[in-house]
């Protein structure tokens, strides 16, 4: 549905041109829900608005609907953006217009005769759970409800893609988790492709079937969403993970695993990891599995939910065992599929120096100073 090869865009700043796009290439399918996820000044704005050509590149192309954009014409590039939806994050409603003008105003800008603009918006209202409020203005009603105005506008004109900016930005969790489950409805019962920009990652978990993260103008990792979670790559992927499970471990819980490991007697160790999984995974008795290698668990910390109706969870899991046990351990999470990390440094008792570490040979992630710690 989305083909987008090579996009590149650049503005003219004081100092020089800002590279805001730096060659993305995406495929997007149809009927899909495509989270595109970033940090304050990723990129995210831009890549969206070049999506409809708001934005014209600098290089590359935009194939939207069988359409490459950037080779048409002023009028037939009106045309085209019949087949592409916005939502924004501030609605942008004419408070001028009742909710009913609103969503009638852009079939009445494409010239649709009254009597078809007139027919088509109850069904709307009604999609969008407004139809008692047709005759209210924007100031007289809620947020959510103007955001709901904003979905049924940009649903008018029947296209195929909506785009949207941010749209739950400035709504609070609850009305938030509408709005989302409203734009799945959508896209369930209309069949349309959603392409959703936003920063929070719990908006992405909500909603949608694959992400790309984005950071400094580039697509630094890409997947179905359940797989991003349980196996971030990108050190911007995780930061932005920890918005789920925070990555510093409350300091009760560090205390809990001190105390615990504290206790062992000799010749038995201590290990904390964060563990992650999701989707089939899930199905294993994996903690009952871990115990009968001889290994104590204690979950002490973490996140069990769910992802596109799969579940997944976070947790931070202290195993308590002999050396060799800990390793048959953490061979078994990961032939079941769960990724771990581990957390070492925090939980080494106090007075017990290096050596307490340096006899549990567990291999060691690379990345664990930057990540769980
Ligand atoms: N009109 C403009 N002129 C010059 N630079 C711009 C313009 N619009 C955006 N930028 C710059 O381009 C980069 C990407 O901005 P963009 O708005 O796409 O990011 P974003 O990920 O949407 O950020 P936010 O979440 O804060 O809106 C930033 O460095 C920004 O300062």
């Amino acid at each position: 549905m989305i083909d987008i090869q090579g996009l590149s865009l650049s503005y003219s700043g004081r100092q020089g041109p800002v590279h805001a796009l730096r060659g993305i290439d995406l495929r997007i399918q149809s009927g899909e829900v495509f989270g595109i996820i970033g940090r304050s000044g990723a990129g995210k704005s831009s890549l969206v608005r070049t999506i409809n050509l708001l934005n014209r590149p600098t290089a590359g192309r935009v194939e939207v609907a069988g359409r490459e954009l950037t080779t048409l014409t002023a009028a037939e590039l009106r045309a085209a953006r019949q087949d592409i939806g916005m939502v924004f994050q501030h609605f942008n409603l004419l408070s001028s217009r009742t909710v009913a003008g609103n969503v009638a105003l852009p079939l009445e800008l494409a010239g649709v005769p009254q009597a078809e603009i007139e027919a088509r918006i109850q069904p709307l209202l009604e999609l969008v759970g407004l139809a008692q409020l047709a005759d209210r203005y924007p100031a007289q009603i809620s947020g959510g409800q103007k955001q709901r105005v904003g979905i049924a506008r940009a649903l008018a004109s029947r296209p195929k893609v909506l785009l949207s900016d941010e749209a739950t930005s400035a709504l609070d969790p609850e009305t938030t988790r509408a709005i989302l489950d409203l734009l799945r409805d959508v896209n369930r019962r209309l069949g349309v492709t959603i392409v959703l920009i936003t920063h929070q990652m719990q908006v992405i978990k909500q909603i949608a079937d694959r992400v790309a993260v984005i950071d400094g103008g580039r697509i630094v990792e890409m997947g179905p969403v359940l797989d991003v979670f349980t196996r971030p790559q990108h050190p911007t992927t995780r930061s932005l993970i920890e918005e789920i499970l925070p990555a510093s471990l409350p300091e009760s819980v560090l205390q809990q695993a001190r105390g615990i490991a504290a206790q062992l007697p000799p010749g038995v160790y201590a290990h904390l990891l964060r563990v992650s999984y999701g989707g089939e995974a899930a199905n294993a008795p994996v903690w009952s599995e871990v115990a009968s290698l001889g290994v104590q668990v204690n979950v002490l910390h973490g996140v069990i939910d769910e992802i596109q109706r799969q579940p997944f969870g976070m947790l931070a899991v202290l195993l308590c065992g002999a050396d060799h046990d800990l390793q048959a351990a953490a061979a078994h999470l990961t032939t079941r599929g769960y990724t771990w990390t581990s957390v070492q440094e925090t939980v080494t008792p106090p007075g017990s120096g290096a050596d307490w570490w340096a006899n549990t040979r567990l291999p060691r992630d690379p990345d664990e100073k930057t990540i769980y710690v």
